[in-house]
């Protein structure tokens, strides 16, 4: 299970030599459950994605903690296997001189399995995604937007973790491909009872694949709502927002 404990974070404001400090979040507190999948929804600059690099322990808060399974995931080992992630900038996640194989293989290396093994998983994964194993030895060039997502979203499964955060992962796919990777995410959850953090702008994506949405607003939980009890929001902030995020 991963909390998180009253996290604070904050950032120098204006040039190198300025005091002043922006609070970007300001006692953050939630949990998400094994196998639960949770959103994370606001608008632009109220400090999903910085929450999002704290969970991932690539920065530390100001205050409070992010503990995974009962640790502090500032500790490399908590990390290690059992929390990775995708972003939306698929292109610059991957390293364009590395195969597909090479690629999902990374997250591998720390397990000392066989070369053989290795393989063998490459091709499960490569079909898990949707693609064929003859990809394997493909470039990142060679290949579609939805397709180098869905190698991002291997490399994040790779290594059977028990908690992914998505950042923003299908917002610059062709809606078709969107809706394959959530399926794909969906049965994921399903099959290796993952848990995400699903932090989007998309609001269907987030019914879809989401148990829980929790709405963020200046750095705060404005409001955690279940899933089916999103047309019942409490908060009038809540409300406008989810209405101007619905796009049908
Ligand atoms: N490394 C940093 N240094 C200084 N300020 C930062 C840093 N990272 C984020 N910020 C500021 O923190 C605020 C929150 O940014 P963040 O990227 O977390 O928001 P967000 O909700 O993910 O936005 P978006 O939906 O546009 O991606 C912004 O005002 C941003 O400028």
């Amino acid at each position: 299970m991963l909390i998180v404990d009253r996290v604070e974070k904050s950032y120098k404001k204006g040039g190198l030599f300025s005091a002043e400090r922006q609070t970007v979040l300001k006692s953050v507190s939630f949990e998400c459950k094994d196998g639960e999948c949770i959103g994370i929804i606001g608008e632009s600059g109220s400090g999903k994605s910085t929450l999002g690099r704290l969970i991932l322990g690539i920065e530390k808060p100001d205050r409070g903690m992010v503990l995974f399974e009962g640790k502090n995931v500032e500790d490399r080992r908590v990390r290690s296997g059992n929390i990775s992630a995708v972003f939306q900038d698929y292109k610059s996640s991957i390293n364009p001189f590395f195969t597909v194989e090479q690629a999902i293989m990374e997250p591998l290396k720390i397990q000392n399995k066989s070369r053989k093994e290795n393989r063998e998983k490459i091709v499960n994964l490569l079909n898990q995604v949707g693609l064929p194993s003859s990809y394997r030895n493909k470039y990142p060039h060679e290949l579609s937007g939805g397709e180098v997502q869905r190698v991002c979203i291997a490399r994040a499964i790779s290594a059977e973790p028990k908690c992914i955060l998505l950042d923003e992962a299908i917002s610059s796919l062709d809606v078709s491909v969107q809706t394959q990777v959530l399926e794909l995410l969906k049965d994921l959850k399903r099959i290796f009872n993952m848990s995400y953090v699903f932090i989007t702008h998309d609001l269907q994506a987030a019914a879809y694949i989401c148990d829980r949405v929790i709405i963020f607003r200046d750095g705060q939980i404005e409001e955690i709502v279940e899933i089916e009890y999103l047309k019942d929001v409490k908060s009038a902030y809540t409300r406008k927002l989810l209405q101007s995020l619905i796009t049908f």
